[in-house]
């Protein structure tokens, strides 16, 4: 039975947490506050972010990150993007020598403009060989629901992807391989932020043809930017890419689709994200990924438009009358 520690006990850290033991592993959850751990270890039940879904009796839990990962064969990743520096700073010195490190995590660090993997190696050392990634269309719920849903797990090493590969497939859940790292973690990132865009346009009234308009040229987007970055653009063709983004842009239950229909109908970023207490990563991300369009020479309009938004500093309806006052192109430019 393999080892496995999952930092960070969020919606996506405790249903992955299910995916795992299903498929064999004991799993041993991290997170900040006693009360957590404690409902987690005495009713099996995260009642904060998966009320109602009972873990199987493999899934532990604990405050201490040293306990969480003592004699981890794997070490999951799963806080907010933007918290995961300061949390492996403190961590790093407590990480087992030959563990692999898995991000689950869909964002861009602000201001570095780097993708987990990258915050990975930079903090903890740790070269690409052990740094894995596991990203689909895999909305928490659904997966604690143990819904059929497949995924991509990717390391540039072939056979640490084939280890990842059995360790996460369960009977609900079918993990395609990969070693394309950076394709999967902009399409992760790529697609919170496409959701903000459709979720604004479903929040403003618009219908079927506005939001499959926005998927389709977010996609252009996310791939034009992956393959500057040196993504495989099948990669987004796939469960990563298309995948998931059809899934947050389609689902009520994401997060940053949610955040997105809130501006459509008039709220503002700080009243957003003052009434929830979940992230949406797309909110800080869309940041991130117009400086990496800047730097690489990339055309970025939705992120920018996402951007402008959540700042503030356009409505919804002006960004969409702005899409479409943009100089006409050829559809593959
Ligand atoms: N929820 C989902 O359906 C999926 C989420 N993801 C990604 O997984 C990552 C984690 O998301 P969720 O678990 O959904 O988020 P969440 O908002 O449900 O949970 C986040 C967790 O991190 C903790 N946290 C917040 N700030 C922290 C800090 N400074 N230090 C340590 N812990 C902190 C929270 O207490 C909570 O336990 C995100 O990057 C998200 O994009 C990926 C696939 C599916
Ligand atoms: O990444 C997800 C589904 O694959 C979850 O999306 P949200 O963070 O928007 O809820």
């Amino acid at each position: 039975m393999s080892k496995v520690a999952i930092m960070g006990s969020g919606s996506w850290g405790t249903a992955f947490s299910l995916v795992l033991a299903d498929a064999g592993s004991e799993v041993t959850l991290w997170g900040r506050r006693e009360e957590l751990a404690a409902s987690i270890n005495e009713r099996h039940e995260n009642s904060d972010y998966l009320p109602g879904v009972e873990l199987p009796p493999t899934v532990s839990a604990t405050t201490d990150p040293e306990k969480a990962m003592a004699g981890a064969e794997f070490v999951v990743l799963a806080v907010p993007s933007q918290t995961l520096r300061a949390n492996l700073e403190s961590w790093a010195p407590v990480i087992p020598d030959d563990a692999v490190l898995v991000s689950l995590m869909k964002g861009v660090e602000l201001g570095t403009v780097k993708r987990m993997s990258e915050v990975i190696t930079e903090v903890a050392d740790i070269g690409p060989a052990r740094i894995g990634v596991v990203s689909g269309p895999n909305l928490a719920k659904e997966i604690a629901r143990r819904e059929p849903a497949a995924s991509v797990v990717a390391c540039a090493d072939d056979d640490v992807a084939r280890r990842l590969q059995a360790l996460c497939h369960s009977p609900a859940f079918r993990p395609y391989r990969s070693t394309d790292v950076v394709g999967c973690e902009v399409g992760g990132a790529y697609k919170n932020v496409v959701a903000l865009c459709v979720g604004m346009a479903v929040g403003l009234g618009f219908g079927d043809n506005t939001t499959a308009s926005l998927i389709t040229r977010g996609l252009a987007e996310t791939a034009r930017l992956a393959m500057a970055l040196g993504a495989d653009p099948l990669t987004l063709m796939g469960l990563a890419g298309l995948g998931d983004l059809v899934a947050t842009c389609s689902s009520p239950l994401s997060r940053n689709r949610t955040f997105g229909e809130k501006l459509g109908q008039g709220m503002s970023t700080a009243e957003i994200t003052a009434s929830t207490r979940q992230v949406a990563e797309g909110a800080k991300s869309c940041s991130s990924l117009v400086d990496l369009a800047e730097q690489t020479g990339v055309d970025a309009p939705i992120a920018e438009a996402v951007k402008a938004v959540v700042a503030g500093t356009i409505t919804p309806a002006d960004t969409m009358a702005a899409f479409l006052e943009r100089r006409t192109k050829h559809e593959q430019e």
